[in-house]
């Protein structure tokens, strides 16, 4: 059973056409990417999802449940971290860990998740005094209580330090090997990259792809830089490099010729990967290490949606 399956939803304010046509289908144990330029309409699909928002055409299913028929069953598996929580001010950490415990009326430890999300030893605070990054880690604490099936998180790094991102990481990590589904919402890319199966690539309104980070590469560019450190730099190595079909370009570390150094080769096929190896080995060269330059998710995100804002989607 997927986790989450919308089907031609579409959501319309006034002549606002926020979401068109989404059919989206997320299964269990997934943890999916939903990545989007400001007012691609991600919020207002994980509104939808949640049903506090309702679709103008569509319908939606999470964890087996239609959203409209039965809020509350999608609401008591599901674990939020909205866009803006809003906090009571004068409440510590804990309440508001407390207060969403007595909510599912789980048996949860408030102390163990403020832990989990570093905010031990602020734990009795009132919230009015926590930064950005410690409300972002209180939302996401709430997220976690009952131990969720599913996990919606809108931008869930907004706001957090490196230590706080690293964090989430990991909470995401560990809900995942435990089986949960995590859907996050993000326009942090390399976060994304970092923890998701599959992602999602929404631009005004519409779902432009969804592929995994590695399928996309090989959609939008194939293109990736082998970076070989090497013993030697023969002199007839770049040659030999050229000859070879799907070998684009060849660098190499002119500084150090004839002695230890760099050859980088882009190659326009990963299966000319060995082939390029080989070549240098053949011109005399030992290979003392080999590393992969792949374009970041960001060069992708930025050729999917430069190019539907041009007309020409993919
Ligand atoms: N309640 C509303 N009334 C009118 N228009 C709305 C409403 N909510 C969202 N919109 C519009 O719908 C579009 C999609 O907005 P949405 O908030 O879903 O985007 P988003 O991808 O979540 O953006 P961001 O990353 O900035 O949060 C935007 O044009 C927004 O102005």
């Amino acid at each position: 059973m997927a986790a989450i399956e919308t089907n031609g939803v579409s959501k319309r304010f006034d002549e606002t056409h926020a979401v068109r046509d989404v059919d989206l289908t997320v299964e269990s144990g997934e943890v999916f990417g939903f990545l989007g330029p400001n007012g691609a309409g991600k919020s207002t699909t994980i509104n939808m999802l949640l049903d506090f928002v309702r679709p103008t055409t569509g319908a939606i299913s999470i964890l087996g449940v239609d959203p409209q028929e039965q809020p509350r069953v999608v609401r008591r598996r599901t674990g939020v971290l909205p866009e803006g929580y809003a906090f009571y001010d004068r409440l510590s950490g804990r309440r508001h860990v407390e207060l969403a415990i007595d909510m599912y009326e789980s048996d949860d430890d408030p102390i163990a998740i403020l832990d989990r999300v570093g905010l031990t030893g602020d734990e009795d605070t009132a919230v009015g005094t926590y930064s950005k990054g410690m409300r972002q880690r209180l939302a996401l604490g709430i997220a976690l209580v009952d131990d969720p099936d599913l996990l919606i998180l809108d931008e869930p790094s907004s706001g957090l330090d490196p230590n706080g991102i690293r964090t989430l990481r990991e909470i995401v990590r560990e809900e995942a090997d435990q089986g949960t589904t995590v859907f996050l919402s993000s326009h942090v890319l390399d976060q994304v990259e970092a923890v998701c199966d599959r992602v999602a690539i929404m631009n005004d309104g519409t779902l432009l792809t969804v592929d995994t980070v590695d399928g996309l590469r090989e959609t939008l560019d194939p293109n990736s830089t082998l970076i070989l450190s090497v013993d030697t730099v023969p002199e007839s190595v770049s040659q030999r490099l050229a000859e070879l079909d799907r070998v684009d370009a060849v660098d190499v570390d002119a500084a150090s010729t004839g002695r230890d150094g760099t050859i980088s080769i882009t190659c326009t096929d990963s299966g000319v990967k060995s082939a390029a190896i080989g070549r240098v080995e053949d011109a005399g060269a030992t290979v003392t290490d080999i590393g992969v330059e792949d374009s970041s998710l960001e060069e992708l995100f930025a050729a999917y949606t430069d190019s539907s804002s041009d007309g020409e989607r993919r």
